[in-house]
């Protein structure tokens, strides 16, 4: 398949407007057939020796979302006192998930002992598996913007609340909660940034050539 430019810049467009959604959801339910084509998409991320360490536990049920978002406020808290002063306040009042309002729920696991011990690109970086699940969160975030559809990646929340709450076997680990749902509008830049919590840093600053430099 040799794509078009128009299919090119789709992807662009579709990269730079995704933002993590954590307010303006509609309780709009998200269609099965949706549903589907957001996890076959995370599914179909890359992964280390083709181990598909994920797995996708989809919540829609209130009481299940209701139980999460009580983690998350006392996460939330224990959080706050980690900041001092202005920052704290500021940190207060930003909005920080979207559990409740958000129709749906999507938990990622990954299963580090899937296919066996010994696994073809995992053998010098134990914790490549990791990094192949959070590659199948990227294209589930990817995929929900394509859809129209906000996504909220929620971590401020103890993993202990999720294997509870979802009956998640102890030898998974848990990558991330993500709040997905329809929404009212899609900011155009970062909500962070918006509130002056941080910038976004110059690409230049980024670049490296040839060998690593301190920034300018
Ligand atoms: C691993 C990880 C974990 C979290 C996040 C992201 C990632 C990658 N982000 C979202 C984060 O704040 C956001 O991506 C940046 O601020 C950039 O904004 P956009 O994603 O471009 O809108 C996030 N946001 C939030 O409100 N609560 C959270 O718990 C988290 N956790």
């Amino acid at each position: 398949m040799h794509f078009q430019a128009h299919q090119r810049d789709a992807l662009y467009d579709i990269i730079f407007n995704r933002r993590d959604v954590r307010r303006d959801f509609l309780p709009t339910p998200v269609p099965e057939d949706v549903v589907q084509r957001l996890l076959t998409a995370a599914h179909h991320a890359p992964s280390v020796g083709f181990m598909q360490p994920w797995d996708f536990i989809v919540i829609k049920n209130h009481a299940t979302r209701a139980k999460i978002k009580n983690g998350f406020l006392s996460a939330n808290e224990a959080s706050a006192q980690m900041f001092e002063g202005e920052r704290q306040t500021l940190y207060r009042s930003l909005k920080l998930e979207g559990i409740e309002e958000a129709p749906l729920g999507i938990c990622i696991t990954c299963d580090r002992s899937r296919t066996g011990n010994v696994v073809l690109g995992r053998t010098i970086k134990p914790e490549m598996d990791l990094y192949s699940a959070v590659c199948a969160v990227q294209n589930l975030w990817l995929a929900a913007r394509a859809e129209n559809l906000g996504m909220g990646w929620v971590s401020i929340l103890e993993d202990q609340v999720l294997y509870d709450t979802l009956n998640i076997p102890e030898h998974l680990d848990i990558i991330g909660y993500f709040c997905i749902g329809y929404v009212k509008a899609f900011q155009a830049s970062p909500d962070l940034e918006q509130v002056g919590w941080q910038n976004r840093r110059s690409l230049e600053d980024a670049i490296h050539y040839e060998s690593w430099q301190p920034d300018s």
